[in-house]
């Protein structure tokens, strides 16, 4: 007869050692344990009773190595001294190499071998547990928890170590979680080394570029923040043309573009006409000259572009819109006449633009010319001639007659050989647009000054906030041109939509992306109309000052006469406030005109105007544009606004008025409320959105806010002298009869 243990016995007929030993007790013959081998008696005695029970399968199991007793297995050392089959069949198992062990005996013990094909995971499946304890109760569940301590150290858990990026790169910020993705580290380790910095953080916390630097040193990995270019931007293609993923060619001359500038009457017009009569016609026979806003000319061999759009306005409302197109002005003064208002104007255009000026006396013919005196006058405005020791170049010129023409041109071209104009022709074309309009037939049409690259027939452009391909290009000549290269002026149809004036154009590379690229903008330019345009005015200013958008405050100064004007600026200038400059940019004496205002527009400056009014044009600019307008008749008035403004003063001030008085007659306690005060207005009114201040014999004991205010039972907005009413006062319950109840409120001061 095979050798049993109890609990073998048990199991082969379903019952619990505990049952055997009940049974064997009627017997007499006692079992201490589960594990002590049952004689042939005692199995005898438990055949009898359950002899029945024993199926052949159970039978069996004998003979199977699994529920065999170790130590009776021939194949493996002796175990009897292991306390379960399941430990002692763990350990060889756990020294074979995991292919090895699907032939190993399906036991308990044949869960560790999977456990340890789960490379990583130190836990074994839940399952390799279950079965030795289920069975054999504590013991054996401890016994394989052993052999899972043991056979942890055969199989090592496989930690791949990822090495550590030379760089990353990230943009605006990383979390945690994707730092440490980024480092091939564990999201704890980021967490503890944040932790030891003093930062506590999560797993999905946001790290700024700091945080971001200083746990990248720790490891000394190099940190790059990506800069994500907005494509829609025009102007970025300005400051970089590769930036349209094109290979740049060479960079070539171009001509220089130039603006004339000068005062009412003293020769503009009749300066562009006769310098394009004698110079357009003489290169270009046969051209029919058409106005299209600017126009080429060559002098020398050499092209000069003319932006002929009239006065100070085409080149401000074009510099308001950031875009530089001039690289020098022509100051026509008439030299019978000298500086006049609107010459010390376009001094300050340019000046603010920074282009250089090249002075043209004109009306040189006129018996009364007298170039010293438009020398001696310019002096005073910074321009100083060559032959009196500046640096500045007088043209005398009769544009009627044509005279003085050519030097003057020579002059530009002078200018242009040391200003280095270049350009690169290869590229796509981009630039500026100087005009633009409606036209019945065409449609939208638009003046190009092409800036750089060169524009074809056919190209998908964006200009401004609308875009199309150009259909026809006609050259200001009138002649169809198929391209125009670096500072030519053109004139292209097959725009969607009439583009502004100073916008800038780029040509794309294919059609979808200028149209994405234009609508874009197109939907960007709605979004911005809603939101008002945040020009300077005073009372913004301390705002704007304080976030570090200023350092500058530019001011146009106009007055009644010039005397005023000059004592004005005198005082203006010396105005300090730390950090912030004064910068007077223009002034004049006379009305504030339209010109005063688009100088302010581009300069983002404030026009001061002493004893003067803006006239209706200027007026309406201002409004249009958001320029703010100061108007004073007093000069101390002017300096001390410009320095409240500036030191933050014209913040809304307030100031304290006592509105009433109540005197507490009696207090009643009122649970969940607090104490009521019964009281009656002994002066002015009590009102509930009033400001209190309890007085005891005088002394303010409490100063806070009124809770409620009621006459009788009724809520009341206020109460006035000689009427009952009750009060509560938000926290203070302290309320005692013969307080005296002051309401205030907070009234804004008006500025005079
Ligand atoms: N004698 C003489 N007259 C000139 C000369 N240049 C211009 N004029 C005259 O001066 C007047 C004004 O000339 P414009 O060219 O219209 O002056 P402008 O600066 O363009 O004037 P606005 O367009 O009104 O700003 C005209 O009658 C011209 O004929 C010149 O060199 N000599």
């Amino acid at each position: 007869m095979t050798k049993m243990k109890v609990h073998e016995y048990a199991r082969s007929i379903g019952k619990t050692s505990r049952d055997i030993a009940a049974e064997l007790i009627k017997s007499d013959i006692v079992i201490k344990s589960h594990m002590e081998e049952l004689d042939p008696v005692s199995i005898a005695k438990l055949d009898e009773k359950f002899g029945d029970l024993k199926k052949p399968e159970a039978k069996a199991t004998t003979v199977k190595p699994a529920s065999k007793p170790a130590n009776q297995r021939t194949d493996r050392p002796s175990n009897t001294n292991k306390p379960t089959a399941a430990q002692g069949t763990n350990r060889p198992a756990s020294n074979r190499p995991s292919g090895q062990s699907t032939s190993a005996p399906k036991t308990g013990s044949n869960q560790s071998p999977r456990q340890g094909q789960g490379a990583g995971s130190p836990r074994p499946a839940g399952g390799g547990g279950r079965p030795g304890g289920g069975r054999g109760g504590r013991p054996p569940a401890r016994g394989i928890n052993q052999g899972r301590r043991r056979y942890r150290p055969a199989v090592p858990v496989q930690k791949v170590e990822i090495p550590l990026p030379d760089k990353i790169t990230f943009y605006e910020s990383l979390s945690v979680g994707e730092l440490a993705k980024k480092l091939g580290k564990e999201p704890s380790e980021i967490i503890k080394k944040l932790f030891m910095l003093g930062v506590m953080a999560t797993i999905n916390q946001e790290l700024d570029k700091d945080a971001i630097e200083l746990i990248c040193a720790e490891y000394d990995v190099e940190v790059e923040e990506e800069v994500r270019i907005d494509v829609t931007d025009l102007e970025i293609y300005f400051e970089d043309p590769e930036e349209e993923e094109e290979v740049p060619g060479e960079l070539t001359e171009r001509p220089p573009v130039v603006t004339i500038m000068g005062h009412v009457d003293h020769g503009k017009t009749t300066l562009l006409d006769s310098i394009r009569n004698t110079k357009v016609t003489q290169g270009e026979a046969g051209g029919i000259t058409q106005h299209i806003g600017a126009y080429q000319i060559t002098a020398s061999g050499k092209k000069i572009t003319f932006l002929d759009t009239p006065g100070h306005e085409a080149f401000t409302t074009m510099r308001a819109r950031g875009a530089k197109v001039t690289d020098l002005t022509i100051l026509v003064v008439a030299a019978d006449d000298g500086v006049m208002p609107q010459t010390i104007e376009a001094i300050n255009h340019a000046k603010a633009a920074e282009v250089p000026i090249i002075v043209a006396v004109n009306k040189m013919d006129k018996p009364a010319a007298n170039p010293d005196r438009v020398m001696q006058e310019l002096t005073e405005h910074g321009l100083v001639a060559e032959d009196w020791g500046g640096d500045t170049i007088f043209v005398p010129i009769s544009a009627l007659k044509g005279e003085g023409i050519d030097q003057l041109l020579e002059m530009v071209l002078l200018i242009a050989e040391v200003g280095e104009f270049t350009a690169d022709p290869s590229i796509r074309a981009r630039g500026t647009v100087i005009e633009a309009q409606l036209d019945k037939g065409k449609g939208s049409v638009a003046t190009l000054l092409v800036q750089n690259g060169t524009l074809h027939v056919g190209d998908p452009i964006v200009v401004g906030n609308t875009y199309g391909r150009v259909r026809a290009m006609v050259s200001d000549l009138g002649r169809r041109v198929k391209e125009a290269g670096p500072s030519t002026p053109v004139e292209i149809t097959g725009l969607s939509d009439v583009p502004f004036a100073g916008d800038r154009f780029v040509v794309f590379k294919d059609e979808k992306t200028a149209r994405q690229i234009g609508e874009t903008r197109a939907g960007e330019a709605l979004q911005e109309q809603r939101v008002e345009k945040t020009r300077v005015t005073l009372d913004n200013l301390f705002d704007q000052m304080k976030q570090g958008e200023m350092k500058e405050l530019n001011l146009i100064v106009k007055a009644d006469v010039q005397g005023a004007v000059e004592a004005m600026a005198s005082s203006l200038m010396k105005i300090e406030v730390e950090g912030v400059n004064v910068k007077i940019i223009h002034t004049g004496a006379g009305a504030i005109n339209e010109s005063d205002i688009s100088l302010a527009a581009a300069s983002n400056a404030i026009v001061i105007g002493f004893n003067v009014r803006p006239d209706t044009n200027a007026k309406r600019a201002a409004e249009a544009e958001g320029v703010d307008i100061r108007l004073h008749r007093v000069i101390y008035k002017v300096i001390e606004e410009i320095e409240s403004a500036m030191t933050g003063l014209l913040d809304p001030e307030y100031e304290e008025k006592v509105i009433g008085q109540a005197e507490v007659r009696e207090t009643f306690k009122v649970s969940k409320i607090g104490t009521i005060a019964g009281s009656y207005v002994i002066d002015g009114k009590i009102t509930r959105d009033a400001g209190v201040r309890v007085l005891r014999d005088n002394i303010v004991v409490f100063e806070g806010e009124l809770d409620t205010l009621k006459r009788f039972k009724d809520d009341a907005k206020e109460v006035a002298k000689g009427y009952e009413c009750g009060i509560t006062i938000k926290k203070f319950n302290d309320v005692k009869e013969g307080d005296i109840i002051e309401a205030y409120v907070m009234e804004e001061i008006k500025r005079v």
